[in-house]
């Protein structure tokens, strides 16, 4: 897969620059108000009652802020953030090894929540239900279990692929967070915020542009940002103007909606060698030269969002406000 400057997925190189921009406390968290408010009070009342947070599960497109939030929680709850992923827990015993170093009130973040392997999965269900942890001394006969009693902490699970936690593991979360896309106005605030950081000047219209472009996601912003203060300072200019975010925008391809080249031969891929559709995903696959699953999970959902592409049981058709887009119009028959 090409790399692409609109991609929500996070480069190994932004994972350590990202760290610096993340807000540490709830209130300098932007947007996701219903999450934010219900959180908040959740958080009051397990510290009223001197309880841990009952577990939460984050769940959304990737660079929507789930690992941000996370520490955020481990933060206000006044625990340790103890980070691991999915697929970095291969045994049942490393998951009994993580378990049995946490402290009261930590909060325990398992990215990828969805990779977990299933023994590995039983490991946590008394351990989130009860606290306990049943462990098996011995082999063969002589064999015996050993309950040990764990202290009460938090599970932050976070996912991109809801649909395929198990049931059960789903059901022992007690709160489940949704994250959305960004509005404009909101990804503007996290812009000019992330330019202080940096301690860049950016007008508020440049902040409101790179917003527009970024695809609902703020990881996009801030890389956007990035790139233009790049062009911007090599500009020798003091200030990022909306003119030169418009032209270092277009410079790397980037639309005024966020589009892409990849978006654009694939839409225009759509319009011109099919007639708008319908048009199955292999087919559309084989012409741009891609896989289906790769459009179908990452160039896809953005487009669909926009209302640019509709799903239907005969393929892929590009809508009205494709073609109005890209000044064309659609032939009959
Ligand atoms: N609400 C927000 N306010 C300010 N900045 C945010 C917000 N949400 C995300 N960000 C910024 O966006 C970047 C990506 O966020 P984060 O890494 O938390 O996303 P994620 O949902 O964990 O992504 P992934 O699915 O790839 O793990 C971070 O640099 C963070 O600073
Ligand atoms: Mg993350």
């Amino acid at each position: 897969m090409e790399e692409r400057i609109v991609s929500a997925e996070a480069t190994e190189l932004e994972e350590q620059s990202e760290q610096g921009l993340r807000p540490k406390r709830l209130a300098d968290y932007i947007g996701q108000e219903t999450v934010k408010h219900n959180l908040a009070v959740f958080m009051e009342a397990a510290k009223m009652r001197e309880e841990a947070l009952d577990h939460v599960l984050l769940y959304g497109p990737p660079g929507l802020g789930k690992t941000t939030l996370a520490a955020i929680i481990a933060a206000e709850m006044g625990g340790e953030l103890r980070t691991t992923s999915g697929p970095a827990i291969e045994r049942s015993g490393d998951l009994a090894a993580i378990l049995t170093a946490l402290e009261p009130g930590d909060v325990l973040f398992i990215d990828e929540i969805h990779r977990l392997n299933r023994t590995v999965e039983e490991v946590l269900y008394p351990a989130m239900e009860d606290f306990c942890l049943d462990i098996v001394i011995g082999k063969g006969p002589t064999a015996r279990s050993v309950r040990l009693d764990l202290p009460p902490f938090t599970l932050v699970g976070a996912t991109t692929r809801a649909g395929m936690l198990s049931s059960p593991l789903r059901d022992r979360f007690g709160v489940m967070a949704r994250l959305e896309y960004y509005k404009p106005e909101e990804l503007a605030q996290i812009v000019e915020r992330s330019a202080t950081v940096f301690q860049a000047t950016l007008e508020p219209s440049a902040a409101l542009e790179l917003a527009r472009r970024s695809r609902g996601t703020p990881r996009i912003a801030n890389r956007l940002l990035r790139r233009v203060r790049d062009f911007a300072q090599v500009g020798g200019e003091a200030a990022i103007s909306l003119e030169r975010a418009c032209s270092a925008l277009e410079q790397l391809h980037v639309d005024p909606l966020g589009l892409d080249h990849i978006d654009d031969k694939l839409l225009k891929g759509m319009i011109e060698k099919f007639n708008g559709g319908p048009v199955g995903l292999e087919t559309i696959a084989a012409t741009i030269g891609e896989e289906a699953a790769t459009i179908e999970e990452v160039y896809e959902p953005y487009l669909l969002q926009i209302g640019f592409i509709q799903r239907t049981p005969r393929g892929r058709i590009a809508t009205p406000a494709c073609y109005a887009h890209y000044g064309v119009e659609k032939q009959n028959g």
